[in-house]
């Protein structure tokens, strides 16, 4: 039985009469009233299969659904559905796709695809664009997409000329992908709206589905995101939404915690109910992030209190570099475990950037700690293996799009972009896939005579490949393949240096060994290079959710990974300057981000928290002095106990001592 929820809990999730916003810190149960609105819903007879909850990742997702499993049965909430918002969105393309004239097969590029057909784009002849800031384009083109701004739009608003030449390549991007039936993960939730605004019958049918809607981390919302809720909930406002200004953490990618305010602009029946109470940490804990925060502007004031009594003063661990840094704090889990005979599930290492995983991974490792790292890559997410990969699908089944696409120019082949969009409008139009469309005289007729002889050629090589792989000694000829395509050339010169290009080979071996392992091992028979890859392909899911799993075993992962989750003892390490507050940050001057991060941070730990920092760190290959973090010195002295301590000079303890007390007065003006 769950504890009873507090007037204010209450009153939100009883609140269904009026769109609702809870605005409060924390750990306040946020969360929790999502999950119980849906509860009472259910119970008051609206059907789980109208309502939607939303929210940012699989993981918060998954969490959720599990949550509100233990308040209704399987039967109560059969159809109801808990996502995140692009895989809500994804389920409307799939479902609409005829109406935004997309065939069914959606495929959905990754950041390396939308890379290499910018680079395709620019390399052809994209005016005044250049190839090395293909990178920059392409987070051009998604704070674009983020904002709900159309390449014309773009192009119309462009105030000098770079910005115009972003505009036009945004515009060709976005035609290429059309034709080629493919989305980006931006568009996942700007097509929805898209589409909702064209056909009002197709949004009036998705708002007759989805008759209320609930949002959690409603402050990371970007402005495209907050019009698919405007558009589900339509006028009525028949919503839920949750969230922290204070856990605003995604600027970076488009999010607005303006869109709180926002909602009492276009709703005006709208209600906010504050939550003030903590559920999960110590007094300390708590006040020591209440006094960090009070550092920033404040449009709303919210008030935190915790029953939990104080707790253990926060400690404060410095080392003389990473490695000293990850050997304690292991030894410290370690033994703590040990005297308290808790769970290694009972501990999270927090960080600014997933770099600073790797020597805690060896050193958990080496210790025979249990340990999993949320969110890091995995093997398949390698663009090599990625790359081989795709042959192989391709290999098995030449209608694969996206395979065809991945490898078409991977190695170079000289077919350029106007080329595959013909091909990709052609097939499109014909409903059929881009290697059938290659063979065809209608397409062959569009295109330039040097452009059919090297489709032929790609598209002959691969039946016969596909031939011998089939008749001949299959992993052999894999093995053969990566020489005939020239892939060992291909890493090297895509690579940043020679030893990283070994790597990736080393990469693709050892796939193709573990493909022979595989295919050789099902009851004594030879599986075919189909079969072999179908399993992959499941594995592969099957492993990222595996991945996602907790168990008895030390969480490691991003502060931006950890928003939403509690753990009883949190160490939040590399507390740095130039990694938290991140050195990008300090030199654009976006410091309360930061200090944001360190509160979601700081507000993970239920019991007991550690800051570590180290005060040399290996930068760029040479040992680098480093400076404990200004968030440090933000948070009140009594309430930190610092071990083994790096000696400030007096005047800097003083100059730091003003800077947070000025903070603090302006705050209170
Ligand atoms: N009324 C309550 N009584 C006791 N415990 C509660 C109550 N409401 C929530 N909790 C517990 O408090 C903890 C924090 O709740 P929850 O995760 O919903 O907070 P949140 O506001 O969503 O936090 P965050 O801002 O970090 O996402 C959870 O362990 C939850 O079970
Ligand atoms: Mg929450």
């Amino acid at each position: 039985m769950s504890p009873k929820l507090n007037p204010q809990q209450l009153a939100a999730v009883k609140t269904v009469d009026r769109p609702l916003l809870v605005l409060a810190g924390a750990g306040s149960g946020k969360t929790r009233v999502i999950t119980e609105k849906i509860a009472y819903l259910v119970q008051q007879g609206t059907p789980a299969r109208h309502i939607a909850a939303v929210t940012f990742t699989n993981k918060a997702a998954r969490e959720m659904k599990s949550r509100v499993g233990r308040l209704i049965d399987d039967k109560q909430s059969r159809g109801l559905r808990v996502s995140t918002f692009h895989s809500l969105g994804l389920d409307i393309l799939r479902k609409e796709h005829k109406a935004l004239g997309y065939k069914a097969a959606i495929t959905l590029f990754d950041e390396q695809d939308k890379l290499s057909l910018l680079k395709q784009l620019i390399g052809h002849g994209a005016d005044g664009c250049d190839i090395d800031a293909a990178e920059s384009y392409n987070h051009k083109i998604g704070q674009w997409k983020n904002a709900f701004v159309s390449p014309e739009q773009a192009l119309n608003r462009a105030e000098d000329a770079e910005t115009a030449a972003a505009a036009r390549l945004y515009h060709q991007f976005n035609r290429s992908l059309k034709a080629y039936n493919a989305v980006d993960f931006d568009d996942l939730i700007g097509l929805p709206v898209e589409l909702f605004q064209q056909h009002p019958d197709i949004l009036q049918k998705w708002q007759n589905r989805i008759r209320y809607l609930l949002v959690d981390e409603y402050q990371d919302t970007n402005i495209t995101q907050y019009q698919l809720v405007r558009a589900l909930a339509g006028s009525l406002g028949r919503f839920t939404v949750v969230g922290d200004d204070d856990q605003s953490i995604y600027a970076w990618r488009g999010a607005q915690p303006e869109n709180l305010s926002q909602l009492q602009k276009d709703y005006n029946r709208l209600q906010v109910i504050k939550l003030e109470q903590n559920y999960r940490s110590a007094g300390r804990i708590l006040k020591v992030a209440n006094q960090l925060i009070a550092n920033n502007p404040h449009t709303f004031e919210k008030k935190l209190w915790s029953e939990l009594g104080y707790g253990e003063p926060l400690r404060v661990l410095s080392h003389k570099n990473d490695l000293a840094e990850a050997k304690q704090i292991t030894a410290e889990i370690i033994h703590h475990r040990f005297k308290t005979g808790g769970s290694y599930g009972d501990y999270a290492i927090l960080y600014r950037g997933n770099h600073q995983s790797r020597l805690f991974e060896k050193e958990l490792r080496e210790n025979n700690v249990p340990y999993f790292i949320s969110g890091s890559a995995s093997f398949f997410s390698y663009a090599e293996i990625k790359d081989v990969l795709a042959y192989l699908r391709l290999l098995v089944n030449a209608d694969d799009d996206a395979a065809f696409l991945r490898v078409i120019n991977t190695p170079r082949r000289e077919i350029g972009p106007t080329t595959l969009e013909k091909l990709g409008a052609y097939a499109n139009e014909r409903h059929i896939s881009l290697f059938r469309a290659c063979s065809e005289f209608g397409l062959q007729q569009r295109l330039s005579e040097k452009s059919v002889q090297r489709l032929t050629k790609f598209c002959d090589w691969l039946r016969e490949k596909a031939l011998k792989i089939e008749r001949g000694d299959t992993f052999a000829e894999i093995e053969k393949m990566i020489d005939e395509i020239h892939y060992p050339q291909w890493l090297d010169e895509n690579s940043k240096t020679p030893a990283s290009a070994e790597r990736k080979l080393k990469n693709v071996y050892e796939l193709i060994e573990w493909l022979r392992r595989i295919a050789g091992k099902e009851e004594g028979r030879e599986q075919s290079l189909a079969e072999v890859i179908a399993k992959v392909m499941l594995l592969d899911i099957l492993d990222r959710n595996q991945e996602e799993e907790a168990g008895d075993q030390v969480s490691l992962m991003t502060l931006h990974a950890a928003k939403g989750l509690e753990f009883p003892h949190v160490f939040l390490i590399g507390m740095e300057e130039n990694l938290l507050p991140h050195q990008n940050s300090i030199e654009t001057g976006n410091i309360e981000e930061e200090r944001r991060l360190a509160y979601v941070g700081i507000t993970r730990a239920q019991q007991t928290l550690t800051f570590s920092y180290c005060t040399h760190r290996k930068r760029y290959g040479e040992l680098a002095e480093c400076e404990p973090s200004r968030f440090l010195s933000e948070l009140p002295e009594e309430d930190l106990e610092w071990a083994n301590r790096k000696q400030l000079a007096p005047e800097e303890i003083k100059q730091r001592g003003k800077a947070s007390l000025a903070a603090l007065k302006s705050m209170l003006a």
